[in-house]
């Protein structure tokens, strides 16, 4: 498979070994200001930044590559790019994570939030640590947990950012240096606390996720998710 890799920082360079390992070609490394062709690759996958990932993804679904997207930050934009896929009839795939680890996390969180819905003692609370280059706070992993819970647990309707309000869960985001990305969610009384954590030792698992995820969306058309590639949720 012929690889273009936009965006070629901490997680390219990550993708770029595990798809050299896994027999894969890459033919496309962009940064800021590299030009290329996107359709001399079979598959994209997007790890950029916030303010470019809605044109990267969409130079790709207008040149008929699918593309798999891990950038975090720009889910304003994500409406349009479902919008566009299915106009053109492309292929994408976007997760604010692509490990194995935090997908099965995922799915443990909405079961908790289920089995919490009705116990009003326990107070949630999200934390999200990552190293201190991160562009976006809470990190698109936060937010994906956020609307786990909201979806699942009937005292809440939206998530606030290290604050408190009513209605809100909230999310504490903390920067230090080095961390690959760290999420807690942790309900607490006045009895007890129950924690459940994922620690990524390094980018290896959100670096896999990506290649697999671009192997299977090969000859697939529609918007899909990790749960779709990983069969589970
Ligand atoms: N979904 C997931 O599983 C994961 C998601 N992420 C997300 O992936 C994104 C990238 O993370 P990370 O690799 O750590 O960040 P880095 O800052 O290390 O890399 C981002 C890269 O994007 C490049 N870039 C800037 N503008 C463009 C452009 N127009 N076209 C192509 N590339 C461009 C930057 O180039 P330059 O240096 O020249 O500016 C840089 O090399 C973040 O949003 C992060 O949150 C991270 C890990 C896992
Ligand atoms: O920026 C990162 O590094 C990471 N970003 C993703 C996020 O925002 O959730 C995933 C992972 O935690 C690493």
């Amino acid at each position: 498979m012929n690889i273009a890799l936009l965006g070629y920082g901490k997680m390219g360079k990550a993708i770029e070994q595990i798809a050299l390992k896994r027999g894969h070609n890459i033919v496309i490394k962009a940064d800021v200001g590299t030009t290329y062709n996107i359709t001399d690759a079979d598959v994209a996958i997007d790890f950029s930044i916030p303010s470019v990932a809605f044109s990267n993804i969409s130079k790709c679904l207008n040149n008929g590559v699918p593309v798999i997207s891990g950038t975090t930050g720009w889910l304003e934009d994500y409406d349009n790019a479902v919008a566009l896929c299915n106009e053109k009839k492309g292929a994408f795939i976007s997760a604010s994570n692509f490990s194995l680890g935090v997908n099965i996390f995922f799915e443990l969180n909405k079961n908790l939030a289920k089995m919490m819905s009705n116990l009003a003692q326990y107070k949630v609370r999200l934390e999200e640590i990552h190293h201190t280059q991160k562009l976006d706070a809470p990190s698109g992993t936060a937010i994906t947990l956020a609307n786990g819970i909201i979806k699942n647990h009937s005292s809440f309707d939206k998530w606030v950012l290290d604050s408190k309000e009513d209605n809100a869960v909230p999310i504490v985001a903390k920067r230090i240096e080095n961390v690959p990305g760290t999420h807690t969610v942790k309900y607490e009384s006045d009895i007890d606390f129950i924690e459940m954590k994922h620690h990524a030792h390094n980018r290896e698992g959100f670096a896999l996720g990506a290649v697999i995820a671009a192997e299977w969306i090969i000859g697939k058309t529609g918007v899909f998710t990790m749960n779709d590639v990983l069969n589970i949720g």
